[in-house]
């Protein structure tokens, strides 16, 4: 995949430039691929690892969204605007895997990019909302996705990659490379009403 100009109207149009997860080297992950596989050679030729595109709106990527939380109904315009949102903000990286041959999207991950002025002014990388569908599990997808924006985040220089997960994921992403740190593995949150 070379250079490509990406066209604000045009529902091809990537979040952030593909060519970047090309240099991902996956012999650099923890994580064990039985067969191995990784971002650019994801083991079918019907799969793709790629950034979230307009288009997933019509390949069910708000669908495989609602397997992990409720997403709502969002319409055509939320979504673009959305979109168009996070691309000018810059530090938001949806990917996706894609079933071509039926035009659907199976497993997203996405790597935010937090900016600090800690550590010389680094920056942080937080992996959200992984999810892979359902009849997809247990083919490695989920490690695939994970692996894949994690090796992202070292490439754009963040200084560490944080997540929240439920206790019995907690094995799944150590095998990732993920620790629980002693004394500083507590998640806390703090809930508003959801907006209408
Ligand atoms: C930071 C966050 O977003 S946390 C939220 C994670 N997402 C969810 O919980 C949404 C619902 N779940 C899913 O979409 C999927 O189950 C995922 C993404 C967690 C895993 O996807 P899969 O494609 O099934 O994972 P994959 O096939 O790569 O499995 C990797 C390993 O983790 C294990 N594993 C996967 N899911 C689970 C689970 N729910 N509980 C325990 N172990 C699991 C598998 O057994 C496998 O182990 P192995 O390599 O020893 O055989």
């Amino acid at each position: 995949m070379g250079m490509e100009k990406y066209n604000e109207d045009d529902n091809s149009e990537y979040l952030y430039g593909p060519e970047i997860l090309q240099k991902l080297d996956f012999n650099k992950s923890p994580a064990k691929f039985n067969p191995p596989i990784s971002a650019t050679k994801p083991g079918e030729d019907w799969m793709v690892v790629r950034p979230l595109q307009r288009a997933d709106y019509n390949k069910g990527f708000l669908q495989l969204l609602s397997q992990l939380t409720s997403t709502g109904n969002i319409s055509r315009k939320q979504f673009d605007e959305r979109f168009t949102q996070m691309k000018s903000s810059g530090g938001y990286y949806v990917t996706v895997i894609e079933d071509k041959r039926i035009s659907k999207i199976i497993g997203a991950a996405t790597l935010t990019i937090e900016q600090k002025f800690i550590h010389n002014c680094s920056v942080r990388g937080r992996l959200e909302d992984v999810v892979v569908n359902d009849t997809y599990r247990g083919k490695q997808l989920g490690k695939l996705i994970v692996v894949t924006v994690s090796l992202l985040a070292e490439e754009l220089g963040c200084y560490k990659m944080s997540l929240d997960c439920k206790d019995k994921l907690i094995k799944f992403y150590e095998s990732l490379g993920y620790k629980l740190e002693p004394g500083n593995s507590n998640a806390m949150n703090m809930r508003f009403e959801e907006p209408s």
